[in-house]
Parts: C-alpha cells; structure tokens; sequence
C-alpha cells in the first residue's frame, strides 16, 4: 500500500489511527450519464479521542463518505483501502464496534427514555462483563451525562403519543449508543430538525463525551455554528467527492488564509461552506466558483505531498468569535480547554455556565461507570437472555399500543355478540345446517384477516428499528423472531379464545368437552398460522401500502379455496393444489368435521332438500379428505412455513448488501 498522504498537524509517533482509508473513489451507476463519480481519492485517518466533523455544501459527499468509513454504503463499486486498529476491518466485527447514530431517530415511541436505554445496555453490554446492576447504573450515568435524567420516565412519543422533544430525542439516540462499549462513535447529522442550542447542546455532550472516553468520533454537519465548529478537533471539508480540508479544525481559517482566501464571514462554517459551493446563479459565478474549488482541491493535494502550514499565534476560531463579537471562548492555548456559553447562560453568574457545570458533572461520574473506549468486539449474549430482553420489550410494546389492544378486543366483541346471536342457539332442523355451515365459516375467517392484517401493520411500522438494531448486530434474528411472535400471543390468544368459547355456548355448537377442546385447538392453529402470514408479509413486501393491498387480496383469494364458497372436491384440477397450502380449508375442513360429526337433523314435508345426519352435509361439502387431527397439523405446519419464509426472508432478501474493503 502506498504510504499514507500527510495530514495537517498529523499526530506523530504515540498514537495510532483507529480509523485510516486510503485513496477511497466511490462509483455509482446513473440513468442516462454513465458512471458517476462520487468519492475521489480521499484519505485521512482519525485518532482516539478526536471529534471530527465532516462538513461540505449540500450534495458533497458528506454522508456518502460517513456510511463508507461505517461500512453502511449499498450499491454502487467502491475502490480504495480502509484500515480499522491497522487491519482490515471484518465486517461482524466492525459493525458491532461502531456506534452509529442515525439521522432519523429510529425509535419505539411507547417506551419511555430509560426503557429504550436499559433495552440497548442489556442488549449490547455482554453479560459476561456487566451485572444487571451495572447496566443500570450505566444507564444512569449516561442519563445524567446527556441530560436526561429528569424525563427518564417520558415515553419517546410518535404516532398519537406525546413524548419528548426533538433534542431530547436526538440524545436518547446518541445514549443509546453511548450505554455500549463503542469504539467508534459516528453521528449522520446529528443536529438535523433541532434549534441551535440544542444542537450546540447535543455536539457539546457528543465532545465531552469522545474526550472523556478516548473515544473517536465522526459526525456529518451541514452548517454548524460558529460554536459548534469551535468544538470540533478535526474537520474534514468535502466539495463535490474531493478533500479541500483534512486538519485541526482551529487551524483551517489560517490553511485557507494562508492560499489567498481570508475568512468573510463570523462563522467559520459559513465561510467554509461559501468557498466550497459552485455559484449557479450565473455562468461567471459559475465558473469561477469552479476554478476555486478546483484550486481548492489541487492546493489540498499539493499540501499534502509536504507542505506546511504556519503555527498560528492564536486560535483562529477564537479569534474570529472574538472579533465579531460571537461567544465562544476559550479558557486555554488549546481547543480542549474549550468552554461554551450559549446566549441564555451569558446572562447567568459570571465564570459558570450549563455546559462546563455539566462537564464537571461529566468528569465525575465517568470515572465511575463509563470504561475508556476498547478495541475489543463484544461477546453477543447467549440466544436465551437475547429473548428474555426482547420479549419484555416487545411486550410492553404490545400491551402500550392502545389502537392493537383495543382493536382485536373491540373486533374480538363485536364477532362475538353477531355471530353468536345471529347463529343464535342453534337447532337440528334444515336451517341450522346452514346457519352451522356459516357459523364456523365466518369463525374461521374472524382468525385470519382481523389477526393478520393489525399484526402486519405493527410489525411493518417497527421494521425502521429493526434495520437499525441489525445494522449494528445487536442480536441473532432468530432471537427477534421468537420474541416477536410471542409477544403477540397472550393479547391475541386470550381474546380469541373469549371470543371462541362466547360463540361457542351462545350459538350452541355440540356440547361436548372433546368438541370443544377441538374446536379452542383449531383456533389456536389458525390463530398461530394467521400470525405466521402477517410476519411473512411484513418481510417481504418492503412498503406498507402495498401490503395493505397484497395481504387481504391474497388471503381473499386463499378463501375462495376454504370449501365454503366452492366445493373441496370439485375445484379445477389446476388450481385445487392450492387448497393444500391454505389455511382457510384446514380450519373449516376441521370446524366442519367437528361440529357436524355424530349430528342427526331433523327434516320437515316443506324441506326441498334434507340432510339427515352431519355426516352427509360433510360429504356433500367435500371437507372429508382430510381427517381433523391431520388438519391441526397442517395448519400448524403451515404456520411455521410461514415463519419460516418471514426468517428467511428478513436474513437474506430483506438484508442490507454494504460495500465493504
Ligand atoms: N447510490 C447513489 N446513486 C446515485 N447518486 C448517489 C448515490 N449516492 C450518492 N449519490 C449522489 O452523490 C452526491 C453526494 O451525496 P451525499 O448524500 O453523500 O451528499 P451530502 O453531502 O451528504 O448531502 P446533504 O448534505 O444534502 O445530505 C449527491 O449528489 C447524491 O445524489
């Protein structure tokens, strides 16, 4: 590999990068253009404890280059050299080291600030490592450290929930990630939708804490202020794919200065931001705003192969605060002595600030909780405790969904009172047997659509956190999967079987104790079968308006082979397969056989037809070929096919391809 190009104030000797890359190009493939070039022949390197910030005008490369050193970038060719710790970074490994906090704040809005933390600790933290107790008091600390102490028992909010604010938010987040182990921290906008102090606030904590833990730190940032750039270690400017800046970041005004471009503007990001964009509002601006970046961009490269750059008597940054009367200040000759004052704290006590009394808060208690960055991978825990958190979690999440809860009682109700009193206790003349034949049809189709369909709809609405918690290896899918699916049953068995056993007594099927525990397993199967498809459907169809279409036409279609609507034994050859593969014609091959076996009807001169005994209404419904044991097994088969297809389709359709070097 040829040697690394030299960097501005490159640390020599004691520390080592933890991440370096090396001649990166990033190519994608676009409509009618060829092959565009995104990323050209950057390079650079980050050391423990720095906070970097990757900064460029809009369309610059800026989140391409993060998710590249992430290894979160998909599609396109990817050319060129990274090294984590000095090796090639193996990518189970990587992920589970790397801290990634997203732009969009994925969320479960129903679970209060410490929940969704003790979830992440108890999740990510290796139990061979950290007691319970431990991750508890992490939790806590991290919750003291981002502020967040005093809403720890506010639900995050969303969708008809209130909850915490846009910055709250944005820090739960971050000590999300912050709970772990990480040994990179990386942060995709992360003052993206938030007010200025707060996001001053949210990259002061995100330094204190890179600085307190030696941890590395990444962050995109589109136009921070000239606070928030003081906070910065290292800046990395990107106009159109191509380094302009790679260096200390108190040290770029003067690097720019220094080739002809002194600072216009009082806040340095401005400045950074104006020399790097191509004017398009005329073509004269255009192409000289062309020519400087592209002088920019030589003059950067030229740098690198040896030049220098003067020692500044000053900080820069200060010093362009300073004289244009902006509030940042330094205690020190260097930018670790940082300290902030927003508008508001400037008006307090004089010599004390929000920020620095947090810092000192900070330095106490990461001492006692938070371990220094580790280069090494955690351990997952075991399958079983994976399951156990999961579960409590999706549990709770179930059990705070008001609309699902409510819904399957509300649906579980109003079938039972129709039908029960539509198929009012039930005679053994010639009418019952079409009011039979209806009651366990319509049973049979109160277990598949009102379950599904809700189910579905829960399980597609959570699959933004999903793909985050994978992302990151958080846990096995199996372990997921399992949780999920049990998460759901208690609400939805419990209420089904109400709703079974109501319908059972008011319409007066057989009483009999076996029938009956026949008829509750069926349920139970159909129920589970139900379950089974919602999951599949949420897999593989990746947008939810389109399975809100897809699952009922399909379960619709799958109806029309249950027995009821067509005779079993006299569908089209081509098609009867497929009632083979269909829930709907187990359970009421099953519902059929059970109710109407060993039943005798009663027939009247006035009866055009009569069947005399259950068994010929069986017969002439062609629901015999199956016997009913055989029909709950099916059905459960088919239920864990469902699963089955839902897994795979999660762990290699669904998953995310990321380039990797
Ligand atoms: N897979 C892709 N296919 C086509 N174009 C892409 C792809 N990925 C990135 N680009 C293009 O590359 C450029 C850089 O994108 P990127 O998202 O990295 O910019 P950015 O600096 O983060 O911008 P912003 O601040 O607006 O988010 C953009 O013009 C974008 O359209």
């Amino acid at each position: 590999m040829a040697t690394q190009p030299k960097e501005i104030g490159e640390k020599a000797g004691s520390a080592s990068p933890v991440l370096s890359w090396d001649n990166l190009n990033y190519d994608v493939k676009t409509k009618g253009h060829g092959v565009r070039r995104i990323l050209h022949d950057l390079s650079g390197s980050i050391y423990p404890g720095e906070l970097v910030a990757i900064m460029g005008s809009s369309g610059a490369g800026k989140t391409t280059l993060l998710n590249t050193l992430s290894g979160r970038l998909q599609g396109g060719r990817l050319y060129g050299d990274i090294k984590f710790n000095g090796a090639k970074r193996v990518p189970h490994d990587f992920k589970r080291m790397l801290a990634y906090v997203e732009q969009d704040d994925l969320l479960h809005g129903a679970l209060t600030v410490e929940e969704t933390l003790m979830a992440s600790a108890r999740l990510r933290l290796p139990n061979s490592k950290y007691t319970d107790a431990d991750k508890r008091e992490r939790v806590e600390t991290v919750m003291r450290q981002l502020r967040l102490s005093h809403i720890a028992d506010t639900p995050i909010g969303g969708q008809g929930i209130r909850g915490v604010s846009g910055g709250e938010r944005k820090r739960v987040s971050i000590g999300m990630e912050l709970v772990t182990d990480p040994s990179i921290l990386v942060l995709d906008e992360p003052s993206s939708g938030l007010d200025s102090s707060s996001a001053e606030m949210v990259v002061a904590l995100t330094k204190e804490m890179a600085h307190a833990r030696n941890l590395c730190t990444l962050m995109t940032i589109h136009q921070p202020s000239a606070e928030m750039v003081a906070q910065f270690d290292k800046l990395i400017l990107l106009a159109q794919g191509k380094m302009v800046y790679m260096g200390p970041a108190d040290q770029a005004l003067r690097y720019f200065e220094q080739l002809g471009y002194p600072s216009t503007n009082s806040n340095p990001a401005n400045f950074f931001i104006d020399l790097m964009t191509i004017d398009f509002s005329s073509s004269a601006a255009m192409s000289e705003s062309e020519a400087r970046v592209q002088h920019l961009v030589g003059a950067f490269a030229e740098f690198r192969q040896g030049g220098v750059i003067e020692a500044l008597p000053s900080n820069s940054f200060a010093s362009a605060a300073t004289t244009t009367g902006g509030n940042v200040e330094y205690s020190g000759n260097n930018s670790t002595n940082l300290s902030i004052k927003t508008g508001s704290e400037k008006t307090g006590a004089s010599g004390s600030n929000s920020y620095s009394d947090h810092s000192n808060v900070l330095k106490d208690i990461t001492h006692e909780a938070v371990a220094l960055a580790t280069y090494e991978v955690p351990p997952l825990n075991s399958w079983f405790s994976e399951v156990l958190v999961l579960l409590k979690r999706d549990w709770d999440l179930c059990i705070r969904n008001r609309p699902l809860v409510y819904g399957f009682l509300g649906q579980c109700l109003v079938m039972l009172l129709f039908q029960g009193f539509v198929f009012f206790q039930l005679k053994t003349n010639q009418a019952s047997v079409q009011n039979r034949i209806g009651a366990l049809f319509s049973l049979v189709v109160q277990c598949t659509f009102p379950v599904a369909i809700p189910t579905m709809t829960v399980i597609m609405s959570g699959r933004g956190v999903l793909l985050r918690e994978r992302s990151s290896g958080t846990y096995r899918m199996s372990s997921y999967f399992v949780a999920r699916a049990l998460s759901f049953f208690p609400i939805v068995y419990s209420l089904y079987y109400v709703m079974y056993t109501g319908m059972y007594f008011i319409a007066h099927l057989q009483y009999d104790a076996g029938k009956y525990f026949i008829g509750l397993a069926i349920v139970s199967v159909v129920v589970f079968a139900s379950l089974g498809y919602a999951f599949a459907m949420a897999m593989i169809v990746s947008r939810m308006e389109v399975a809100h279409i897809i699952t009922p036409v399909s379960l619709a279609t799958f109806m029309l082979f249950a027995g009821n609507m067509s005779n079993a034994s006299a569908i089209t050859p081509v098609l009867r397969w497929i009632k083979y593969v269909c829930i709907f014609y187990y359970a009421y091959s099953g519902f059929v056989q059970n109710e109407f076996g060993g039943l005798e009807f009663t027939c009247s001169p006035s009866d055009v037809s009569c069947y005399d005994t259950g068994k010929s209404v069986i017969e002439a419904y062609g629901l015999n070929s199956v016997p009913i044991w055989l029909t709950i097994i099916l059905n459960l088969v088919l239920g864990i096919g469902f699963y089955a297809i839902a897994y795979g389709a999660v762990r290699w359709i669904a998953k995310p391809r990321y380039l990797w070097l």
